[in-house]
């Protein structure tokens, strides 16, 4: 999204010329009012520059009787011409000045700020000192300079005019000395002291000093320091930051008794994890294992043994996860797609997972994959089941998996060992109870509780886009129990909860812990690893993404600003700057071929491709035909599927379209590379070029009723199109951009006029038409981005 620098001039009072020279000198490439900046960027202009509500000339006068105001809004020194708003505004702003000055002289004298705040400042500097508590228990130090050296221009001088400080500088009920900075007299009448534990993670830490956290980590980058919303800071860190933000911080390290006025806000709040809340839950359960060893038909088999009678034969999808109960007790069991997800989600920290399955087929024995899943189940903390499947099959040896699960250290417990081993038939059937009952045995084991009462938690097991529905996730609630209407955040995604399906589809109505649902109502389609929180209500949750993708664009300027090596701490100018580089698309992409050699050879063929404009990520590669589990990776992580010499799975063409997962196959690498270069230029949107087709002189002005006019104009240049672009100039400058809405000659509307003639015009949402403006029409033309 973006806007048009003249709605931008419009929306923060400042000249189309001024803004103009304003956004140049930061950087960014804007030729025309019509030329448009990103919308973060935007954004921050709007927040730099909105002006306080503009008081009539009356208000302005009674307001400054009750309290001295800042003299005018600030308009920026330099390279800045007044607009008439400005001025209109200094005049007001003089004439209560001036009524001011008799009420002084009739002795009611009251301090002055200085002029209103130093020309250069923005409008919300950055890093505002606050004027100092009056006399606090213990006096906060003065608030110190940043680490890292002041950034460029707007940043606060060290010289800004003190603040107002109370004659008598004991005297904190000081009468009357309310005037100055009306917010920092409230701030200073009441001095917050701020209670945290280590460690100060920095989107809690800016809630409590009242900053939103991509303010924050602007201050902590003009400090030097880059962190991220969830990153944690050091002490002395938050301590400087509390104290500029007139704060007082007390950190509470763990052990430490807190005495009186101890953290209270965050220790009054019930510990959610408090053994007396603590309820049995379900285990969560993974299958992992080699390629084809049988996990699909496993699960599959499970799952079908459970569905009851009156669902049988009924559509049961994929949904990432799904719950059964054996023996009167429930087993939640998460199909993964594909190790990537299952790493990926793991790299986030995500153990949802309690037992781990590991599928080994009897006839194959272990393989590399089944050496990577055991790795995973262990660092994942999982307790393991083997499961020997495919015993039914004629090359089964059950044995040699044991040997060989003896010599990896998980030897079995018949062979005196501590893994439980299960030999099983997937496709049979064969021993799934005892599967099952060794699962529920695991869980005994591990005791696992959590408390349905708090406000739910948990993580996204998978998400995507469905005909109808949105955006839809499937979740695993952790903690707490999932309701109809509860406001969720994913990080930069929020959710109200619209609906709550099982795997077969059935409604829900609550889902408590280590219980999966699919859950509808996502602003988009979370990340799957991701945790989810709750927030108090769909609002909170909305703005709590917004500031956490602010803040992640943020941070990752800063991180591309370090990289290329400039130097220096970044301003937060270059860093909003930096965000549009940002914006860089990326093609995500599942390669699959037919041998290892391929795979690797495709790869590097594909990471070679070069673009400024569309960065090439593979999420995930591997051997063999495109699988639906490929499909479902695609689909979760909006990813494309590059398959070279390589077959597709049965099924798969059809869960790729149900996805809308795009599948590029050839057997000529070459015209594999062509065909991601054109999905990563289709990423691009389009370009558009303007040309201009004519220019016409308004000579008259009409009024045709209803207080409308129309411009009757002389074509003097190229041809006037109706629907055409255009622009009103006045002395040059210009005055308002819209489309040609009507042209008339005489009577008739007419589709075009050509120089020489005369015409009517009327440019939508335009009235005030003055001979002599000019209007000039353009065109324009769509093209093709190249990569
Ligand atoms: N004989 C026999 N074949 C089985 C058994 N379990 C699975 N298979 C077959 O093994 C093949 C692979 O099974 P899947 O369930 O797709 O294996 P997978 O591990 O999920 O494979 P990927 O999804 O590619 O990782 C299929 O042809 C199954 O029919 C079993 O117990 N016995």
């Amino acid at each position: 999204m973006s806007v048009r620098i003249h709605q931008l001039s419009k929306d923060i009072g400042m000249e189309n010329k001024e803004l103009i020279a304003l956004l140049r000198s930061r950087g960014f490439e804007v030729k025309s009012a019509s030329s448009t900046i990103d919308n973060i960027s935007a954004d921050a202009i709007r927040e730099e520059y909105s002006k306080p509500e503009e008081p009539s000339a009356e208000e302005a006068a009674s307001e400054a009787k009750e309290e001295e105001k800042p003299a005018a809004p600030q308009i920026p020194a330099g390279a800045f011409v007044k607009s008439a708003e400005d001025i209109q505004r200094e005049r007001e702003a003089k004439a209560a000045a001036e009524k001011e000055e008799k009420e002084k002289a009739a002795g009611k004298e009251k301090p002055k700020e200085a002029t209103g705040p130093k020309a250069e400042e923005p409008a919300e500097p950055v890093k505002k000192p606050t004027s100092p508590p009056p006399a606090p228990a213990t006096p906060p130090k003065p608030p110190a300079p940043p680490a890292g050296g002041p950034p460029k221009p707007p940043s606060t001088p060290p010289s800004t005019p003190a603040p107002p400080k109370p004659p008598a500088a004991s005297a904190p009920e000081a009468p009357e000395e309310s005037s100055g900075e009306r917010e920092s007299s409230e701030a200073s009448d009441e001095i917050k002291t701020i209670h945290v534990k280590p460690p100060i993670v920095v989107r809690d830490f800016a809630g409590e000093i009242g900053l939103k956290p991509f303010k924050l980590i602007s201050e902590l980058m003009e400090m030097g320091i880059f962190a991220s919303m969830n990153q944690s800071i050091e002490e002395d860190v938050a301590k400087n930051l509390a104290e500029r933000h007139g704060c007082i911080l007390e950190v509470h390290h763990r052990g430490e008794g807190s005495e009186q006025g101890g953290a209270k806000p965050k220790e009054e709040k019930p510990d959610e994890d408090d053994p007396r809340f603590l309820e049995p839950r379900p285990p969560v359960v993974c299958i992992l294992g080699h390629v084809d060893h049988g996990k699909t038909t496993l699960l599959d088999t499970i799952r079908k043994a459970n569905v009851t009678a009156g669902e049988a034969g009924g559509i049961t999808q994929h949904i990432g996860a799904y719950q059964i109960e054996h023996k009167d007790q429930k087993i939640s069991f998460v199909d993964t797609p594909g190790h990537a997800a299952f790493s990926k989600m793991r790299s986030r920290g995500a153990n949802v997972t309690d037992v781990a399955v590991l599928v080994i087929a009897a006839d194959d024995a272990f393989k590399p994959q089944t050496d990577e899943a055991l790795k995973f189940a262990k660092e994942a903390n999982n307790a393991i089941v083997v499961a020997i499947n495919k015993i039914d099959s004629k090359g089964s040896n059950p044995d040699r998996v044991k040997q060989q699960m003896q010599e990896k250290g998980i030897a079995p417990e018949e062979w005196g060992g501590e893994t439980v081993t299960v030999e099983v038939s997937a496709l049979n059937g064969t021993n799934i109870d005892e599967l099952l009952d060794m699962i529920l045995l695991q869980a005994e084991v591990l005791e696992l509780k959590a408390n349905p009462k708090c406000p739910p938690s948990g993580t996204v097991v998978e998400s995507q886009v469905e005909l109808g529905r949105g955006a839809t996730a499937t979740v695993i609630v952790e903690r707490g129990t999932l309701k109809k209407g509860d406001a969720l955040l994913c990080g930069e995604v929020y959710c109200r909860v619209k609906s709550m399906t099982d795997a077969d589809g059935n409604m829900l109505k609550s889902v408590p812990p280590g219980t999966p649902a699919r859950v509808m109502g996502w602003s988009d389609t979370p990340a799957s690893g991701a945790k989810f929180t709750s927030e108090k209500n769909e609002k909170a949750a909305k703005r709590a993404a917004e500031e956490a993708m602010q803040a992640r664009k943020l941070t990752d300027a800063a991180e591309s600003a370090e990289k290329s090596g400039e130097g220096g701490a970044a301003t937060v100018e270059d860093l909003f700057a930096a965000i549009e580089n940002q914006q860089k698309k990326s093609l995500r992409v599942i390669v699959k071929s037919d041998v290892h050699g391929s795979t690797e050879a495709l790869v590097s063929a594909l990471e070679e491709i070069e673009s400024d404009k569309v960065d090439l990520e593979v999420i995930s590669k591997g051997v063999g035909h495109v699988t639906k589990n490929d499909v479902t990776l695609a689909s979760a992580g909006g990813a494309v599927i590059v398959g070279f010499n390589v077959k597709l799975d049965n099924g798969v063409q059809s869960l790729a379209k149900h996805h809308d997962v795009r599948i590029i196959q050839h057997e000529i690498i070459y015209e594999l590379i062509d065909q991601v270069e054109e999905a990563m230029a289709e990423l691009l949107d389009a370009e558009y070029i303007e040309s201009k087709s004519g220019a016409a002189e308004v000579r008259q002005v009409f009024s045709v009723g209803k207080g409308r006019n129309v411009a009757g104009c002389m074509i003097t240049e190229g041809t006037i199109k109706r629907n055409g672009i255009a622009r009103l100039m006045r002395g040059g400058e210009l005055i308002h951009e819209g489309k040609v809405d009507t042209l008339k000659r005489f009577k008739d509307d007419v589709k075009e006029v050509r120089a020489g003639y005369e015409c009517g015009i009327n440019i939508s949402e335009y009235n005030d038409y003055q001979e002599g403006d000019t209007i000039e029409c353009f065109e324009v033309e769509e093209q093709r981005p190249s990569l």
